[in-house]
């Protein structure tokens, strides 16, 4: 007999007469003894007793407010996922939904994309700030920062900056189902590597921002030094001089709007904020 696990999960609060479900195990041999339909088993004291052909120890249990019921669904969920075989997905009795009303906001992932000098740690840290100072958590991806640790195998020949996007990407993906607001800001040079980040995620919850400024303007600012050593010939491959960069073709946001005077990075981060609001994010 496994100990009972207390169930609170959304849908079950109790009224104040209504004592909180709790679930245990029992472990039986398969096939079942003839005198099985008894057991042999106590069942008291409101206690329910469901039987259930679990394949797997993970069986997933579901408790309704009439008392314990165990789920013969999702109790396998075999895979093969890419190199991995015979795995299962584990769920968790405390949701997405839980924890975004823990923190009220909703997660998703905020994507910035643009050439290298085009602003997006700026409006990343300006969007962090403004996000924190109105109660909001969030978690900053920089491709920069990201490449010191999880990404230090990775170069920028195209598949190695797929990887980091796919990487970087399923990462973000679990910060949002952590319910935080996960900005990843990526230079992200493929249009399709991009896209498959979007479809990690549920749909709305993807907001692409493209940092739309010229390649000329991004080489005038250089802070690190990095586009002179590109037109040097010291660095190769480097996006706008002679790499790739893909502009998205329909984001949800994109900023600075060109021919306009560029908006500081705290008019930016309210852009993004505003869209959040409208959209209902920064509330659970
Ligand atoms: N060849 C080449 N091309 C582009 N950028 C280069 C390159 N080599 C080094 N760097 C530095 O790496 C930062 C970009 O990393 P990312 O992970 O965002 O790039 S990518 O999304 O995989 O293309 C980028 O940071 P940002 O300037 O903040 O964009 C550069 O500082
Ligand atoms: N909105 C802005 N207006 C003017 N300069 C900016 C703006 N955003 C960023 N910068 C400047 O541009 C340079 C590159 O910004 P950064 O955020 O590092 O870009 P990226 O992360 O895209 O490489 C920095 O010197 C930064 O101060």
């Amino acid at each position: 007999v496994r100990p009972a696990i207390s169930c609170s999960s959304s849908g079950l609060e109790s009224g104040p007469s209504v004592p909180l479900p709790k679930v245990g195990f029992v472990k039986l041999p398969l096939p079942l003894p003839a005198q099985s339909s008894s057991l042999g088993l106590h069942v008291g004291n409101n206690a329910r007793l469901s039987l259930v052909q679990a394949t797997e120890e993970s069986a997933v249990s579901v408790a309704n407010d009439r008392g314990a019921v165990i789920s013969g669904q999702n109790l396998r969920q075999m895979a093969t996922n890419g190199k991995a075989t015979n795995i299962v997905w584990h769920k968790s009795s405390v949701g997405k939904l839980h924890r975004q009303e823990l923190l009220q906001q909703k997660g998703c992932v905020i994507w910035i994309t643009g050439l290298s000098g085009s602003g997006k740690s700026t409006l990343a840290c300006a969007l962090c700030q403004a996000l924190y100072s109105r109660g909001k958590l969030t978690y900053i991806l920089d491709g920069d920062n990201v490449r010191h640790g999880l990404n230090r195998d990775l170069s920028f020949k195209a598949e190695d900056r797929a990887e980091n996007i796919r990487r970087i990407g399923e990462v973000a993906k679990l910060f949002a189902d952590a319910g935080l607001i996960c900005i990843a800001s990526v230079i992200s040079p493929y249009r399709r590597d991009r896209d498959a980040c979007r479809t990690l995620l549920p749909e709305g919850d993807f907001i692409e921002v493209f940092m739309d400024v010229p390649l000329q303007i991004c080489e005038s600012r250089d802070p690190k030094g990095l586009y002179k050593l590109a037109r040097a010939g010291k660095i190769k491959g480097f996006t706008g001089i002679d790499d790739p960069y893909e502009p998205p073709l329909n984001c949800e946001l994109v900023l600075p709007q060109k021919g306009n005077n560029y908006a500081s990075p705290c008019e930016m981060a309210e852009t993004v904020i505003s869209f959040l609001e409208e959209k209902g994010f920064l509330q659970a």
